[in-house]
């Protein structure tokens, strides 16, 4: 099967332009101020309403309030909300009902035990998303290129697709899906020249990469 591919944290025309040429199945938009990707809701819509359609839009959000939620389903009309923060699996009824959206958990990973928060949300998410656990004090919980023990993941299977995520880069992913697995990539920093900053040349030779494996 194809592996997915979600590109992440997009904040230009010219680089959503390479995911979508490129055939992301995926794109994401990064909704949570402390981030060097992030974009208020109504610019996110604006630049990411060149993608409906073509590929499915992803609001980033971390532990997001209903508020929040209400003024993204309003403007940018995502088709999945990722929860990238410490939101219960409770949560995601709320999430899908204000927003009509489905549901991304991402899940942080630096250990075998960590797997364990995957059951109680095996029922509520329509995928999980594994990270790394970001190193002590980051200020994000995700898009710090950081990536955990993909051997981890041997010989587990979940109820969904699910996506590895986690200091994945155009030099890495082959050995990462050769490794786990898994049906779907995410990436972020590992695409940019400098944090924030996404470099076409780097997504368009993550996409060729991730497909050729
Ligand atoms: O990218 C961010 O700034 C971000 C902020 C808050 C929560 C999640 C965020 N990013 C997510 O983390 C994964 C992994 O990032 P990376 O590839 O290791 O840099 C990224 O794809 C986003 O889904």
């Amino acid at each position: 099967m194809t592996t997915k591919i979600k590109i992440c944290g997009l904040t230009t025309p010219d680089t959503l332009d390479v995911a979508l040429e490129g055939g992301a199945d995926f794109v994401g938009a990064v909704v949570f101020p402390k981030s060097p990707r992030h974009l208020e809701p109504e610019a996110a819509a604006a630049l990411f309403e060149r993608a409906r359609g073509r590929a499915k839009i992803v609001a980033v959000t971390v532990d997001p309030d209903d508020a929040l939620l209400q003024q993204i389903a309003r403007t940018l009309r995502p088709d999945f909300i990722q929860l990238h923060g410490s939101e219960t699996p409770g949560r995601a009824e709320r999430v899908r009902a204000l927003t009509g959206a489905g549901v991304i958990k991402a899940l942080p990973i630096r250990q075998a035990d960590d797997f364990a928060a995957a059951d109680a949300w095996s029922d509520e998410a329509d995928h999980l998303m594994f990270d790394a656990k970001p190193p002590e004090g980051s200020a994000l919980p995700g898009g710090v290129g950081h990536s955990f023990d993909w051997t981890l993941l041997a010989g587990r299977a979940f109820r969904h697709p699910w996506f590895l995520a986690g200091g994945l880069n155009p030099d890495n992913v082959a050995e990462a899906l050769r490794i786990t697995g898994t049906p779907m990539v995410d990436v972020s920093s590992g695409v940019e020249s400098t944090p924030g900053v996404k470099d076409a040349g780097r997504i368009a030779a993550f996409i060729q990469n991730a497909r050729r494996s």
